[in-house]
């Protein structure tokens, strides 16, 4: 098991998943373990919805994140997701830990496939298939309205 750099992007980065300063997000970290990218985390109170149990969207959001890192820790190349199917087949209780667990499907240099699996207690809570495009930094940059900053260009492919 590998730790990730877990935050290749700079100072600064806003990200809801994994930004380490968020003041309200998941603050994931990530791990390397073979083929897969790992993080464990907690759910606390503040992302329920049903009582008890962690709102569906916070839940997809999670799965949105883990199968990111996975492009990010297993290609070296940064995705925006194009589509999201997944499936929450138990419901994931706040207070008890999720194991996140994401892994490449197929890939090509334009988008990557990424399956993801989420758990608590060894039992699945949502498992499902991410799609992300992988751009250049021309492309990037038009996506985000401006420029890359200096840390995330060598997460963009080269253009063609
Ligand atoms: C850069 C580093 C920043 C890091 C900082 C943050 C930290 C971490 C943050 C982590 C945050 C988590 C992440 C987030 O939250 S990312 C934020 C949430 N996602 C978005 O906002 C994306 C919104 N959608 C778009 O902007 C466009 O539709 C995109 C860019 C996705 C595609 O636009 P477009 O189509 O114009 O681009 P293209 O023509 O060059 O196509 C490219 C390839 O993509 C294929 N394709 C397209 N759509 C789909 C689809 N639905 N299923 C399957 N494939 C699809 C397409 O066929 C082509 O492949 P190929 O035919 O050539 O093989």
């Amino acid at each position: 098991m590998t730790d990730l750099d877990p935050n290749p992007f700079g100072p600064d980065q806003p990200c809801f998943g994994c930004s380490p300063d968020h003041p309200i997000g998941f603050h994931l970290r990530f791990a390397r373990e073979g083929d897969e990218v790992v993080t464990r985390f907690t759910p606390g109170p503040q992302y329920q919805g049903p009582p008890g149990i962690m709102h569906g969207g916070l839940v997809t959001t999670l799965a949105d994140e883990v199968a990111a890192w996975a492009v990010i820790g297993l290609l070296d190349r940064f995705g925006f997701t194009a589509s999201i199917q997944v499936r929450l087949h138990r419901p994931m209780r706040i207070g008890v830990e999720v194991e996140g667990r994401g892994s490449i499907l197929r890939h090509s240099s334009r988008t990557a496939t990424i399956a993801v699996r989420l758990s608590q207690g060894g039992v699945d809570a949502l498992t499902g298939e991410l799609t992300f495009a992988i751009l250049d930094q021309a492309a990037a940059e038009r996506l985000l309205g401006g420029p890359l900053p200096e840390a995330w260009r060598r997460f963009s492919r080269a253009s063609t």
